[in-house]
């Protein structure tokens, strides 16, 4: 559905030349939820607003659905935008309408006849949750109102791909779940290719099927999110997902550990406590769990134990090789 080949998008600056985008390639699917993560700077504003040409690349290509958008003069790309929608992070309504006002405004400026616009205008703000709200100004409205508001906006003139610029990181974390579920929503039932970008991990883990770490202008890791959780290889890639996995243990519990410490990961269905248990029969040595949990990266789960095996050296290597053949990771942390 959206494919960036070789993107590069150079800013001149007084300063000089500024690198925003560097030969970035992307192939996003029809129907995916796509996620592009990174901190302040890496260049994902940059690369999204590449996607519907609200920046030109310097160099590279984009299409959409089929079409060379570089290729197309000022008024065919307006054109092709109406099939593009994008969310902000700071809403941009404006705040002398009303609420059916700003998203009937989105029709208008489509060419919709006036007769046309208020039923579409209705079905949008239910579709948000917000159709008692129509009449309220954007200064009565909470941020996840105000987002709802923006994304029926977006959503007017059935575009076939939604653009999400740090949609949910001015909202508090109930609010951005539920803004996450309308996006997961819209994708599911109207079949809408989202593409999110956001410096949160834990808005990639709850929705996107796929996505891409940046920095420094490049994507440095890109993969299905399970992937990316279960197996993250750059350092960036890792510090990110530390955010959301976290199993740091405290100083204290760690001095006071005597055993072999170790990390244990597993992926899908595999029942973790059956195969420790299994290993404490087969094996004379002790285990204890210090930490457990199960994240689910999108419906799958993913398990992540922290233990302790005490017992002899060499009955403790060969537990951990037994462990080493059934779990999708082990990592010793120290040794006793
Ligand atoms: N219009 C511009 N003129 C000059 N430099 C720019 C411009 N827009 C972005 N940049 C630079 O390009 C780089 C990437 O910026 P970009 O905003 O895309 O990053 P980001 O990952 O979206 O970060 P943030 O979340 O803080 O916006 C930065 O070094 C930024 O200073």
């Amino acid at each position: 559905m959206i494919t960036v080949e070789k993107v590069s998008k150079v800013f001149k600056t007084k300063a000089g030349l500024v690198n925003g985008v560097e030969n970035v390639s992307l192939s996003i699917n029809k129907g995916e939820i796509y996620g592009i993560v990174g901190y302040s700077g890496a260049g994902k504003s940059t690369l999204l607003r590449c996607m519907n040409i609200l920046e030109r690349p310097t160099t590279g290509k984009v299409w959409i659905d089929g079409v060379d958008l570089l290729g197309l003069s000022s008024k065919e790309l307006r054109g092709a935008r109406q099939s593009i929608g994008m969310i902000f992070q700071g809403f941009y309504l404006v705040s002398s309408k009303t609420v059916f006002e700003n998203v009937a405004f989105a029709l208008k400026a489509a060419g919709v006849p006036k007769s046309k616009r208020k039923n579409r205008v209705l079905e949008l703000l239910e579709l948000v949750g917000l159709r008692e709200k129509a009449n309220d100004y954007p200064v009565q409205l909470s941020g996840g109102q105000k987002q709802r508001v923006s994304i029926a906006r977006a959503l007017a003139n059935n575009p076939k791909v939604l653009l999400c610029d740090e949609a949910t990181s001015a909202l508090d974390p109930g609010t951005t779940k539920s803004i996450l579920k309308l996006l997961k929503k819209i994708n599911q039932e109207l079949g809408i290719t989202i593409v999110i970008i956001t410096h949160e991990m834990e808005v990639v883990k709850e929705i996107c099927n796929r996505c891409a770490v940046m920095q420094d202008g490049r994507v440095i890791e890109e993969g299905s999110t399970y992937e990316i959780f279960a197996n993250p290889t750059e350092p960036l890639t890792k510090a990110f997902i530390q955010t959301v996995l976290s199993f740091e243990l405290p100083a204290k519990l760690l001095d006071n550990c005597t055993g072999t410490l170790m990390r244990l990961q597993f992926r899908g269905d595999i029942a973790g406590e059956a195969v420790v248990s299994d290993m404490l029969q087969s094996f004379p040595v002790r285990g204890n769990i210090l930490h457990g949990k199960v994240e689910y990266i999108g419906e799958t789960p993913l398990g992540i134990f922290i233990m302790e095996m005490t017992g002899e050296r060499t009955a403790i290597d060969k537990a951990v090789a037994y462990l080493k053949e059934r779990v999708n990771q082990l990592e010793v942390i120290q040794h006793a």
